[in-house]
């Protein structure tokens, strides 16, 4: 276990662009962080640069308090799993397992106990006189795992491991690797640009843009709260939808929109008087918006197309000039088709507000007190269904 510290930390690759840009972090000891990001942010860059594997071009590293900068790979004590496996293709399952603690010179019996003893963990016992090619790609995988393992690493770096797994393996795998971590209690490190992995592994995740770091949060944090635009949409599938408006009245407890067709809404969001009058989007997830009868509903949008994906349904709704549109999640099956109008709301307490530059202003918890929104006789409505018309307006 050890505490990883990275202080400004930037990366050039020769004359090139800088990759990573003066980034700030700290990994504490036993803690599963996960790096996640869209493709070319700089991932691979940053976990190769924590491994010794490309230079660092300003900043500092720790580990465990101690500057690292200019250690070898080896010397870090870090044990890296890549996307790609990098097994010895001629040598058996053992053999790849122990060759790395051969170059360590370790003596032959610790070298049988640590490859026995990680076999043991990652159940590859059966497999150990195998070469790589008599295995499947998940049992491979298993297999750098097991070889990282056996050179007890103080920290663990794992780079996109799951790519080449299909979805079904890539699940059961994803499983495996939680269940390691909690019983090595090892500090992970983990890059992936698969936002469910991100979710579904990490105590807290990273979230990498153009080589800076948007924010760093738990899961969850990220998901209710996040920072700006970028993380609202990366995090979250169906993305978030962001809708134009301008803010026409500031508070310290509540904010009025107006959205682009004119309609206003109350948010439940501080917002600074030098803001109003900007431009501002407003944010909602996609199960977050209301279905309700087009007679009552503030809102009408004809579907344009439906996903049906057995346990939920996701309308995508027409958002007219404004491009994509938005996406409306229902945890239950639904016979509205392509082409029907429908009636929803936003309700407030689940909105988001960003401004000018893509930043959120601050939520505040609410409980069940959703405002009315101005120039509507009720607040928003609930149904399990829309209501429907198959006259199109
Ligand atoms: N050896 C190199 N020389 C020059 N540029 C490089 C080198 N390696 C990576 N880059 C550039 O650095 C940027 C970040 O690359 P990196 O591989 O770290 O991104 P990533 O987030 O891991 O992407 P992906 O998810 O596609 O693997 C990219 O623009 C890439 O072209």
């Amino acid at each position: 276990m050890a505490q990883l510290t990275l202080e400004k930390l930037n990366k050039r690759y020769g004359d090139a662009a800088q990759v990573i840009k003066a980034i700030d972090l700290q990994v504490n000891s036993g803690e599963f962080v996960v790096i996640v990001g869209p493709s070319g942010c700089g991932k691979s860059t940053l976990l190769r640069m924590i491994a010794g594997l490309e230079d660092i071009s300003g900043g500092n590293m720790y580990i465990d308090g101690t500057r690292v900068n200019d250690d070898t790979p080896s010397e870090r004590g870090i044990g890296m799993v890549f996307q790609s496996y990098a097994l010895y293709p001629h040598m058996s399952v053992y053999e790849n397992m122990a060759f790395g603690l051969q170059l360590a010179k370790l003596p032959k019996d610790e070298i049988a106990r640590r490859v026995e003893q990680s076999a043991r963990i990652l159940q590859l016992e059966p497999l150990l006189q195998r070469r790589p090619k008599d295995l499947s790609g998940g049992q491979r995988q298993r297999v750098a795992i097991g070889r990282a393992i056996a050179r007890e690493p103080k920290l663990f770096l794992f780079d996109e491991p799951l790519s080449n797994l299909d979805a079904a393996l890539r699940v059961q795998m994803r499983m495996e690797i939680a269940a390691l971590h909690r019983r090595l209690k090892s500090t992970i490190i983990y890059v992936t640009h698969d936002q469910v992995e991100a979710m579904t592994l990490a105590q807290r995740i990273v979230v990498l843009n153009r080589g800076n770091v948007e924010q760093v949060g738990t899961p969850l944090e990220l998901y209710d709260h996040p920072a700006n635009e970028f993380v609202a949409q990366f995090i979250g599938s169906p993305k978030m939808n962001l809708l134009p408006g301008t803010l026409v009245s500031s508070g310290d407890t509540e904010s009025v929109v107006r959205l682009w067709h004119g309609k206003q809404l109350t948010v439940p969001i501080a917002t600074p008087a030098s803001a109003e009058g900007t431009k501002v989007k407003l944010g909602i997830r996609p199960e977050h918006i209301e279905w309700g009868t087009v007679a009552d509903a503030p809102y009408l949008a004809d579907v344009l197309f439906v996903e049906h994906m057995g346990n939920e349904t996701y309308h995508y709704l027409d958002s007219g000039k404004l491009g994509e549109p938005w996406v409306v999640r229902n945890s239950r099956r639904s016979d509205i088709a392509a082409g029907e109008t429908v009636g929803y709301s936003l309700p407030p307490e689940h909105c988001h507000l960003f401004d000018e530059s893509g930043k959120a202003f601050a939520r505040r918890a609410v409980g069940n007190g959703a405002s009315c929104l101005p120039g509507m006789d009720a607040p928003p409505i609930t149904f399990a269904e829309p209501a429907r018309t198959n006259v199109m307006h």
